[in-house]
């Protein structure tokens, strides 16, 4: 059953089960251009569904831990340099999860910056504004030693990738994901085929460095204007199973718009006010019913 949050500031425990169940949530949503679903691997060989539900999972302690760290008195400097302690140990059992597999690196980047921000703030627009100074602020440690796909994607083709868009505020999750989300959800869509259309929608804008280092910018071009016929035809859900087909032949996979989708669901699931402003008490009791409602 989906944890719920019934108190604010939310505890540890709650918020790493949330962030887990995102995490799952992304993983089963079926069909998924390029990506592993139920399926099957999409445009990979080395992942499955299985192995992604394992990853997620493997991640449930250190975001505990993560979202502790705000609990404790801290300046900004300690708190970036013990997230990225942390980071790395859920990263080094990630891999323990997985054989070596690279399946939530991604995921556990966005998502650990927004939980850390979770533990304190009281607004959407809080945590926003927290993750992003604390990717703003450089670990002390200095970046990661090996070069990755996606930093050999940002210097070659000169985009923004992972770190840009927590650094930005994750644009992407507050102005093209949640909008997406929200819409269908309020238009009556299930919620399946909603977050089909928020994935679908952040296709169509990520400068996604996964799709960049399997297929350049062309591949980048081509899923981006599939995504957009997808988004723009009358049938959403047959042409989502077209572009489905043709993305896992082609083996792009947009692993960075997944995990963006992952950290907006986590998001979703909190039930935060959106904005800074004093909430009104009928809001505050709207969010108590909406969090006994969904479970
Ligand atoms: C700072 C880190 C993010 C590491 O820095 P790095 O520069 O190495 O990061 P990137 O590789 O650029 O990006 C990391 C992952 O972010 C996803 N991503 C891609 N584009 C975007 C985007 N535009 N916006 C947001 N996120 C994006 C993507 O993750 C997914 O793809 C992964 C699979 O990719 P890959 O390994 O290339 O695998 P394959 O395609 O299968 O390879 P082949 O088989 O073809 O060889 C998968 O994991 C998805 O999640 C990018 O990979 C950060 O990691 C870091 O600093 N860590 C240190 C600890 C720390 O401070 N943590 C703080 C928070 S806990
Ligand atoms: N569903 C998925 N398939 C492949 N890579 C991913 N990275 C995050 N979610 C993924």
């Amino acid at each position: 059953m989906t944890p719920t949050l019934s108190t604010h500031p939310a505890d540890p425990e709650t918020l790493a089960a949330l962030a887990v169940e995102a995490i799952r949530e992304e993983a089963l949503l079926t069909p998924k251009p390029g990506l592993v679903d139920r399926n099957g691997s999409g445009g990979h060989t080395d992942m499955d569904v299985s192995m992604l539900l394992r990853s997620a999972d493997s991640l449930h302690e250190t975001f505990i831990r993560l979202a502790s760290l705000s609990q404790q008195d801290m300046d900004a400097q300690e708190l970036r340099d013990r997230v990225g302690v942390l980071g790395r140990i859920g990263e080094a059992t990630m891999l323990d999860a997985t054989g070596g597999v690279n399946t939530h690196r991604g995921a556990l980047w966005t998502i650990g910056l927004l939980i850390t921000a979770a533990g304190r703030a009281e607004t959407e627009a809080g945590i926003f504004r927290r993750a992003a100074a604390l990717a703003r602020t450089s670990d002390s440690a200095g970046a990661p030693a090996q070069s990755s796909n996606g930093q050999r994607a940002v210097r070659a083709f000169g985009v923004s990738g992972a770190v840009s868009e927590a650094a930005a505020g994750f644009p992407h999750i507050t102005q093209v994901a949640l909008p997406a989300l929200r819409a269908g959800l309020r238009r009556g869509d299930t919620v399946e085929l909603s977050r089909q259309r928020a994935l679908v929608s952040l296709i169509a804008s990520v400068d996604d460095t996964c799709i960049l280092h399997r297929g350049g910018r062309s591949g980048l071009r081509w899923m981006q204007r599939a995504a957009r016929r997808t988004l723009d035809g009358r049938r959403f859900d047959s042409a989502l199973e077209r572009f489905a087909h043709h993305a896992d032949q082609r083996r792009l996979s947009p692993g960075g718009s997944a995990d963006l989708l992952a950290g907006a669901i986590f998001v979703n699931s909190l039930h935060l006010p959106q904005t800074d402003s004093p909430v009104p008490l009928l809001q505050q009791v709207a969010r108590q019913e909406a969090l006994h409602a969904d479970h």
